[in-house]
């Protein structure tokens, strides 16, 4: 029995992984701090450029100690770690007054971020062994960190040390203020791991939804594009002009133009529907789009304005258009493509439409594209004699059209070419944003903020032989939070 629970306890031990990182201004001593935790000898140390992850073992449990440059460049890239940590260690230069103010600024932005506050912070005031360096309770009093570590909620223990160690001898020495600011910060966490590592957890599927969704819009955007630069109906749909030229192209300019917006490259799709709409906007509303049998057979059940046409069935797609099949469902990239088709240019400029529905066809509006012009009473030649095209731009010029290609099957729609939902038309079940605003309340409620709080926070007792370290701030009896906190913070809401 009591093997069975040392297994367990040892599980238990073996699936925690803790998570700290070490930030504070640049010269603070945080890769002194870390060598020295590591036991590393280091004559010189030099700045960190980006990271450094220092793994240790506390007590059967991985630590990863991600030491950050502290440069003011890599201090945007702190809050990137801040959602895995589990706690955090501010290294202070306490002999370095001159920047006091910018140490205090870059702490409060560190603890008031919402992915850190609650979580435990050691603050190490570092290079005491330099004359004049401000100490543990100074370091509190100068960088004002007992209003602020309340604010913010912070468990938060103060220690002096110097990570300048004796080259010379053997073996590093930790400093006595160091292994203890260490040693406290590792055992609140172990202490808390279930609460903190579940906020931890949380934090992370939040962040990892959020990239997902910017994702999916970069997607979006990469789709539209797609239809921006992809220049001409021939290529979306395997049809060729070889007769085109950018003559034709200006002189087109001026009469009707063709808005094409594909939509899909599902390449399993073969249920396409295209669809040429024409948007009158003159009176002579007996002038009906002339459809060219590129697109397929027309039916004519369709409302005046609009004609719908079955595109050619999908392998004789795929065999037409070789660029679309081969560039995979992610990107297709028409600028780079074999020019079989010499005469389009495209034009850049273009904006795009919102026109983007759920429950209705994608439209582009007329130069909000690439734009494909009619060529009067043109005709060639598409890969094989079958295909025989004729458009007629007389007719054509007397309107605006829109080519509307629908998807019928939205759930199959591919990430590169289909266009991205909108959020707000995005069903409930798939925004993930309530979990973690969810977890925090539940934090929240179980610390009560404030009112279950306590300050201890030790007299200034400077004639003391020995050096105090500070706590300035811990709750007093943490509550373990269980399934009904979450019920009720749900509930709450
Ligand atoms: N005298 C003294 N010097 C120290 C101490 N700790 C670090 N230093 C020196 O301070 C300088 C900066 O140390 P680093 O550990 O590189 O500082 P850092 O915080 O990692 O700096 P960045 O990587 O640029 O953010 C080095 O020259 C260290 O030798 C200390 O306790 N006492
Ligand atoms: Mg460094």
């Amino acid at each position: 029995m009591g093997n069975c629970w040392a297994g367990l306890f040892r599980r238990r031990n073996i699936r925690r992984h803790i998570v700290l990182i070490l930030i504070g201004l640049d010269n603070a001593g945080k890769t002194k701090t870390v060598n020295n935790l590591a036991g590393e000898k280091d004559d010189k140390v030099l700045p960190t450029v980006g990271f450094k992850a220092v793994n240790l073992v506390h007590k059967d449990t991985p630590v990863t100690i991600y030491d950050l440059g502290g440069g003011p460049h890599f201090r945007q890239i702190w809050s990137q770690y801040y959602s895995e940590v589990h706690g955090v260690i501010f290294v202070i230069d306490s002999s370095d007054f001159s920047r006091l103010d910018e140490c205090r600024a870059v702490l409060e932005e560190v603890l008031s971020h919402d992915k850190i506050s609650g979580k435990p912070v050691l603050v190490l005031a570092n290079k005491q062994d330099k004359s004049g360096a401000l100490d543990d309770i100074d370091v509190v009093e100068k960088l004002n960190i007992e209003p602020l570590v309340n604010k913010y909620r912070c468990p938060t223990l103060v220690e002096s040390y110097s990570a300048f160690v004796d080259t010379k001898s053997k073996k590093v020495k930790i400093d006595p203020g160091l292994r203890k600011g260490y040693q406290w910060l590792l055992n609140y966490i172990v202490r808390r791991y279930g609460d903190i590592n579940l906020r931890v957890q949380t934090d992370i599927h939040a962040d990892l939804e959020r990239r997902k969704r910017m994702l999916n819009k970069n997607s979006n955007i990469a789709s539209q594009t797609f239809t921006a630069v992809s220049d001409d109906i021939a290529t979306q749909t395997g049809f060729e002009n070889p007769n085109y030229t950018v003559e034709d192209r200006k002189e087109a300019l001026d009469k009707g133009v063709i808005v094409v917006k594909p939509v899909t490259h599902n390449p399993n799709s073969v249920d396409t529907t295209l669809t040429i709409e024409s948007v009158e906007d003159s009176d002579n509303t007996s002038v009906k789009p002339k459809l060219s049998p590129l697109f397929g057979r027309a039916s004519n059940s369709s409302v005046t304005e609009t004609v719908r046409i079955e595109l050619e069935p999908r392998s004789e797609f795929r065999k037409l258009s070789p660029i679309v099949r081969n560039s995979g469902a992610n990107h297709i990239d028409f600028k780079n493509r074999p020019q079989s088709s010499p005469t389009f240019k495209k034009n850049k400029s273009s904006s795009l439409s919102k026109n983007s529905s759920l429950d209705g066809d994608v439209k582009i509006q007329p130069r909000d594209v690439t734009t494909y012009l009619g060529d009067g009473n043109r005709t060639w030649d598409v890969t094989e004699s079958k295909h025989r095209v004729l458009v007629n731009d007389a007719e054509l010029s007397q309107m605006h059209r829109e080519i509307v290609l629908t998807e019928r099957d939205y759930t199959s729609k591919t990430a590169s070419s289909e266009v991205t939902l909108q959020a707000s038309t995005l069903p409930l079940a798939v925004r993930p944003a309530s979990a973690s605003q969810l977890v925090r309340r539940q934090l929240e409620l179980t610390t009560h903020h404030k009112r279950r709080l306590s300050l201890r926070y030790m007299q200034r007792n400077k004639t003391s032989p020995e050096r105090m370290s500070m706590l300035v701030f811990e709750p007093k009896a943490p509550r373990r939070h269980d399934k009904g906190d979450f019920d009720h913070a749900a509930a709450a809401n």
